[in-house]
């Protein structure tokens, strides 16, 4: 099937990043929230973004304007049931992304593909609780999406041979790379990079080494474009904190044991980038380490 129209539900960090390279790729999108501020402050990047990209000489302003104009803001959820697509991008928590499914359903076309772009969640769970798990699959985006180049493709147990292949195509069109992964707790990049994370947290909460070093080690020292921490903050820490949950219930292992001092920081409200303190304190000009 031939997708032209996507409803992407959740217009925080991914939500806004996949409007755009939809838009840019030449998808009608409407995005939704339950906050008109998010679907407002997700506009407003997207449109700094895009215009960080003709700055640069990556797209034309052509590109840009039309890419702004397939992007229409919509607070009714009913209204996303026509699309060809929907992504459903909100906060990483089940009952959220089971509630948002279960207000689509009576508004769903025939026809309409569901996914999620769950961190960790399991995507046979998510699906056999809608009316269509043959036409529901894991769409895991990086962050941040217009740049990261993977697109990690999930099959629930149910998933169709053909939902997988629209997504496949819808990636290739995207101008990304799929990499198909097992629907088991966090796939494969949150299985292998959150305990590495976790791990970092732990080394801190340890006093092995500070926020600043550890980062510098592993930029340094194992060239990683980002340190474990600064990654942290990027991500959010109250998803890391979802993603090392499901781990941990999922697999039943205490070495995905989340770390104490990330719950604390959750708990505290310190989220990292969104909500400017985390590891890091971002209301200054420089970001300043908070341990
Ligand atoms: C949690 C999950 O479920 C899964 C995940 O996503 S895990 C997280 C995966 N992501 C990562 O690991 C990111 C690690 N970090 C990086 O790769 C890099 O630090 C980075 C790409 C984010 C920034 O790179 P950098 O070299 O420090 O910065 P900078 O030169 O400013 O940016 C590089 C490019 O990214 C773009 N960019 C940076 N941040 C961006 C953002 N938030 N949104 C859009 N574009 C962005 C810049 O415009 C620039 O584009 P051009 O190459 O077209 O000029
Ligand atoms: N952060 C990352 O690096 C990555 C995250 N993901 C996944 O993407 C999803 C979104 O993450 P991210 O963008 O970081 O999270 P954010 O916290 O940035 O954004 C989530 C958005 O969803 C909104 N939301 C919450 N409930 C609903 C609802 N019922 N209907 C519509 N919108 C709702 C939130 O609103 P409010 O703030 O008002 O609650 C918020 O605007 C998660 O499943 C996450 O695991 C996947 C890859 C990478």
């Amino acid at each position: 099937m031939a997708i032209q129209t996507v409803g992407v539900i959740g217009a925080g960090q991914m939500g806004n990043g996949i409007a755009h390279v939809f838009a840019l790729s030449g998808y009608n999108v409407a995005l939704n929230d339950i906050s008109s501020d998010a679907v407002d402050r997700a506009i407003g990047l997207i449109e700094n973004n895009l215009d960080r990209q003709v700055g640069r000489g990556k797209i034309s302003q052509e590109d840009r304007d039309a890419a702004m104009a397939r992007i229409a803001p919509q607070m009714d959820l009913a209204a996303l049931g026509q699309s060809d697509l929907i992504i459903e991008a909100a906060t990483e928590n089940e009952d959220v992304k089971n509630k948002i499914f279960a207000s689509l359903a009576p508004h769903l076309a025939e026809h309409t593909i569901l996914t999620s772009n769950t961190s960790s969640i399991s995507i046979t769970r998510l699906a056999s609780r809608t009316d269509r798990p043959e036409r529901f699959m894991g769409f895991h985006f990086m962050n941040p999406v217009p740049v990261m180049q993977l697109v990690e493709l999930i099959r629930g147990i149910a998933t169709d041979e053909a939902t997988y292949k629209t997504l496949a195509d819808v990636v290739d069109r995207l101008g990304k790379q799929a990499a198909s992964a097992e629907d088991f707790p966090a796939f494969i990049v949150n299985r292998i990079l959150m305990p590495m994370i976790n791990e970092a947290i732990y080394t801190l909460y340890e006093g092995v080494g500070s926020v600043q070093s550890i980062d510098t080690s592993l930029k340094l020292g194992a060239n990683h474009p980002m340190g474990p921490l600064e990654l942290a903050d990027f991500i959010g820490l109250d998803t890391c904190l979802a993603i090392m949950n499901v781990l941990h219930d999922g697999l039943a292992d205490t070495k995905y044991r989340p770390c104490p001092l990330l719950v604390k920081y959750v708990e505290a409200g310190w989220l990292g980038r969104k909500t400017d303190r985390g590891f890091y304190d971002y209301r200054g000009e420089v970001p300043v380490p908070t341990r």
